[in-house]
């Protein structure tokens, strides 16, 4: 039998709903009961038909008819209070599914590509719709059907159903045999499904790229192989599902005929009445396609554990590190040690680098392409934990702060800014309330005023799918005002000009070097030594260590390597 722990999700479930699975279970019960019964009135009929007994035949029709319409009313329902179940339970699954994963920390979340998630949230949870939940109310249904079933065949004859039991419990080897089996390959499908998400995404994500260098048939082929191994796991799956249904329905067909051959051997020696045939026949079909049923769904069940485990453990999700109840402060500095980080225990990204950052100061971070600059960021902003040496706001160490707090401190304006598709308006003010002259601010402070004011529907404008109908530059523009309107201490440029212009870059830096009290850090590649005039102090990196810092003009000065790489660069 199936063993889920108690505190998985579909428990948590069941305890929330419990009234709907009451009146699910009530329903269930009358209507399977009542279903049952069918073989008793079938037996009479057959009896009062041989006996010749009109009064009797009329009485039972006129039963038969409104008993009839009682089973259909109460099949109706019992499906309608099932389908409303299942609805809940998916929708919960899922709400829940979706908060564990939003309450990852960038690092766990980096653990699974955005497709794999798409797959849990969407291909998971309908194969815990197929093969958990559907099973499951079926199970209960025909559990009821079955007991009523072996109880009506005690009343028709205790001999014949003694032995029909021996042929019953011949069946119960079937799940035990493909229940692991299906386990293992409903897994893999689920992989498969995930990985084969991935893949559509990855070719309708690059269907420029596709399109422009003629990558037409690599896609195909792509999209062939990913599709034809996700079909090879299904139908891999289906063939012992397969092996299933057809071993239970032999066993099933050879109970049936068990019954057959007892009743009229017993109708020979005049132990029982032909409508005991009938009755016995109809009852005996109730026992067996239940059976069936049960038996198939049993593998099914089994094959959803792992399904329910991965869904268990991304709804349940919880923080380790960063879950300190300090606010984090800047009223000082950000104080780095020694800090080392690696993200594959190969090579140091970060390499024993120390770093004072003070409030209120004006840092341009540089260096060549790959040298720890975004990853830097990324650590003082919480973003990883796995790493040696320290990190301070003010006093206290990153690992005793709240770190959602560290979010409400700072602001990274990346490269790749990621825009809703939704108005202009929205994707700055991200649905939080913010008054006109605020908005008016940041619009002007970011750049964005201008070519907003150009557009025909303003901050209305849709963003299309990730900014699909904005310039690089208009979404560089948005995000600093996305940034700027939240008024945040400490903001952190991540080559957050990059695709603007000199000219606006220009403005935007000098707007953002103006505000006093603003703690900006900077990455650039941008060599423009008016710019950099302006910034306190440049932090030179190289290979995860900090080789130079301090003003352009001392740097420049010293003649060392900033000034070879600024060179060069410009
Ligand atoms: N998520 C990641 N997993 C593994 N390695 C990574 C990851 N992110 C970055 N790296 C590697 O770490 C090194 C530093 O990358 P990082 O992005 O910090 O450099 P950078 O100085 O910001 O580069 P650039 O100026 O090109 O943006 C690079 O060698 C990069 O390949």
């Amino acid at each position: 039998m199936l063993h889920v722990s108690k505190e998985d999700i579909m428990n948590q479930f069941l305890k929330e709903n419990k009234f709907l699975l009451f009146v699910t279970v009530l329903f269930t019960v009358v209507s399977s009961l009542s279903y049952v019964f069918i073989a008793i009135v079938l037996q009479k009929i057959l009896d009062i038909a041989v006996i010749g007994d009109k009064k009797g035949f009329l009485t039972t029709m006129i039963f038969s008819l409104f008993y009839f319409l009682f089973i259909g009313i109460f099949a109706y329902l019992q499906e309608l209070c099932s389908k409303r179940f299942i609805c809940n339970a998916l929708r919960s699954v899922r709400t829940k599914t979706f908060e564990g994963i939003e309450r990852r920390s960038t690092e766990d979340f980096e653990k699974y590509q955005t497709s794999e998630y798409l797959s849990f949230i969407t291909n998971d949870v309908k194969l815990l719709e197929d093969n958990y939940l559907i099973p499951l109310l079926e199970i209960l249904q025909y559990t009821i059907v079955f007991i009523a079933s072996l109880a009506v065949m005690i009343y028709f004859s205790l001999i014949i159903t003694v032995c029909v039991i021996f042929a019953v419990l011949l069946m119960f080897i079937v799940p035990g045999v493909f229940g692991g089996i299906m386990a293992k390959r409903q897994e893999a499908y689920s992989e498969k499904l995930a990985d084969f998400t991935g893949h559509v995404k990855d070719l309708l994500s690059g269907f420029e790229v596709i399109k422009s260098y003629g990558m037409k048939r690599y896609a195909l082929s792509r999209f062939e192989k990913s599709s034809i191994q996700t079909i090879n796991a299904k139908y891999s799956v289906d063939k012992t599902a397969a092996a299933n249904d057809a071993l239970s329905m032999l066993l099933a067909v050879f109970l049936q005929v068990v019954v057959i051959f007892l009743s009229a051997y017993f109708i020979m020696t005049g132990r029982v009445t032909p409508g005991v045939l009938l009755g016995m026949t109809q009852a005996s079909g109730n026992l067996a396609n239940p059976l069936l049923m049960i038996l198939g769904s049993i593998p099914k069940l089994k094959s959803v554990k792992p399904i329910i485990k991965r869904l268990k453990n991304l709804s349940e999700y919880q923080e380790r590190r960063f879950i300190g109840k300090t606010a984090p402060s800047l009223n000082k500095k950000i104080s780095i040690d020694h800090l080392k980080f690696s993200y594959d225990s190969s090579r140091n990204v970060i390499d024993g680098l120390s770093l004072n950052i003070e409030q209120g100061k004006k840092y341009a971070l540089v260096g060549r392409s790959g040298c720890g600059k975004s990853t830097l960021i990324r650590l003082i902003t919480g973003c990883y934990s796995k790493y040696e040496g320290t990190i301070r706001y003010d006093d206290t160490d990153l690992g005793d702060l709240d770190l959602r707090k560290i979010t409400e401190l700072s602001s990274v304006i990346h490269q790749n800014i990621y825009m809703f598709n939704e108005s202009i308006y929205h994707n700055i003010c991200l649905h939080q309330e913010f008054t006109d002259h605020q908005l008016e601010e940041a619009l002007e402070a970011s750049g964005s005023a201008g070519f907003i004011s150009q557009m025909a529907d303003g901050l209305s404008h849709i963003a299309g799918e990730n900014g699909a109908n904005l310039s690089g530059g208009q979404k560089q523009r948005i995000a600093v005002a996305r940034a700027l309107i939240r008024h945040k201490p400490f903001l952190i440029l991540d080559e957050g000009t990059s695709a603007v212009d000199m000219q606006t870059a220009y403005d935007i830096e000098t707007r953002l070097l103006k505000l006093k009290g603003l703690t900006l850090v900077t990455i650039t590649h941008n060599m423009n030594a008016d710019i950099f005039k302006m910034y306190d102090e440049i932090i030179y990196m190289e290979d995860g260590r900090i080789s130079e810092q301090g003003s352009f003009q001392e740097l420049m000065e010293a003649n060392k390597r900033f000034r070879d790489f600024f060179e060069l660069k410009k």
